[in-house]
């Protein structure tokens, strides 16, 4: 590669290939595991690659228009930063140059309960962008309900509370590595709490993690806990993991504001099927009630308009954000959103859409095609060539 000019990657692929370099092994495996035989973290990239988008012709796009509203919220376009954990691991800015990105590109951040900067900090930082909460919901409730006040006072606008995590799929990179959070980093919403262990995840000889989640985290959690929620905060609550129509139907008795379709990043239970799949069913099931998102997979423009014309109001992505920030901290996330702005844009326009209301379910084709064996051949031939120069 020449050394005269920084390389400047011109897809999320690429931002992958040079945070693998930069990250610590221990860091990169925890960002960039799915669970098991990571059946679904290919099927989340394939889902999207089956599917073909038919476009119309002799359509005016000279004005076009991307923006959204999501619940209620502008957006530039639609998209959402999904809840990543430990971002101080990515850079030393960890949520705080997010939150920053997210708020100069004018889309909402999620703030995992797990971060490594405040709800606090975050809030300060970035006071002006649209910013939401997600909840994991602890055995003691008092933690759980302090945590969504917190959250309420500081601004954030909705609490995203986590079902699909009783337990920690297992990420077997992180049993390897013993994952535990590095020593300069504290769980930063607990660092008031008496109880130590709340703070860090222990030194065992498994994941650290799935250790500290087994011993915190309510495997109980049922559709009781989301009415509990309800009497805690004047916050609306969208729930992220659902993949059922039934659920999603049952979502809408409880009067929860949205459903955001996940399979956490296929960090969860491997052979659940990729979200794309799923769309259409949980859209059903919300009758028109709800809107309803979409994350897990999402790579490209062209997979913001999938979820699009198969129901969904807009996406939420994670790994990106956090290869984009390993990079280059606040700027490196801004280019990231960049890139999937000007792709959506520019995939819009080749679509024959002006608008968003102009993307139509008929314009999906499903192929039927081959599936080949490697993770890697999903790479696509770009990021390949790199790899093997770098
Ligand atoms: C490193 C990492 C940490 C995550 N931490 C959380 C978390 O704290 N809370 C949560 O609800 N989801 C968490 N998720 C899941 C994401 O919110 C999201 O569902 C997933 O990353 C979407 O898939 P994608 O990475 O393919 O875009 C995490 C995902 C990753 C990759
Ligand atoms: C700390 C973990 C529970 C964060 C998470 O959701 C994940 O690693 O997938």
């Amino acid at each position: 590669m020449s050394s005269e000019r920084p390389f400047e990657p011109v897809n999320v692929y690429e931002y992958e290939i040079l945070a693998k370099q930069k990250l610590p092994k221990m860091a990169y495996d925890y960002y960039a595991s799915g669970a098991d035989d990571q059946y679904t973290l290919e099927d989340n990239i394939l889902a999207f690659r089956k599917l073909r988008l038919r476009p119309r012709v002799l359509i005016d796009i000279s004005v076009q228009d991307i923006s959204a509203n999501i619940l209620g919220i502008p957006c530039s376009f639609p998209f959402v930063i999904a809840p990543t954990a430990m971002q101080k691991m990515a850079h030393p800015e960890g949520e705080v140059a997010v939150a920053r990105a997210a708020a100069k590109s004018k889309v909402i951040m999620t703030l995992s309960s797990l971060s490594t900067c405040s709800i606090e900090e975050v809030a300060k930082a970035a006071p002006q962008g649209p910013k939401w909460f997600q909840l994991y919901v602890y055995r003691d409730r008092e933690i759980t309900k302090r945590l969504v006040q917190r959250a309420e006072q500081a601004g954030y606008s909705a609490v995203v509370v986590t079902v699909d995590t009783p337990k920690l799929g297992r990420r077997e990179a992180d049993v390897h590595n013993k994952f535990e959070l590095p020593q300069h980093l504290t769980f930063a919403n607990f660092v008031d709490s008496a109880d130590v262990d709340r703070q860090r995840t222990k030194k065992v000889d498994g994941s650290g993690l799935a250790a500290y989640i087994a011993s915190l985290f309510d495997p109980s959690l049922s559709w009781k806990d989301i009415h509990w929620l309800k009497t805690v905060t004047k916050l609306p609550i969208l729930l992220k993991g659902v993949l059922d129509e039934k659920d999603a139907e049952r979502a809408t008795q409880v009067g929860v504001a949205g459903i955001i379709v996940s399979n956490h990043g296929a960090r969860q239970l491997d052979s659940s099927p990729a979200t794309i799949d799923c769309l259409e069913s949980v859209v059903k099931g919300v009758r028109g009630k709800i809107p309803v998102l979409l994350d897990s997979g999402v790579r490209r423009g062209t997979d913001i308009i999938k979820a699009l014309a198969l129901g969904a109001q807009g996406v939420c992505v994670g790994r990106p954000i956090l290869w984009g920030l390993a990079v280059a901290g606040e700027e490196g996330v801004r280019r990231v959103i960049e890139l999937f702005r000007s792709e959506f844009d520019l995939d819009m326009g080749l679509l024959g859409c002006p608008s968003i209301a102009d993307i139509r379910r008929d314009m999906v084709v499903k192929v039927d095609w081959s599936i080949p064996s490697k993770a890697n051949n999903l790479m696509p031939a770009r990021g390949k060539e790199l790899r093997s120069n770098l």
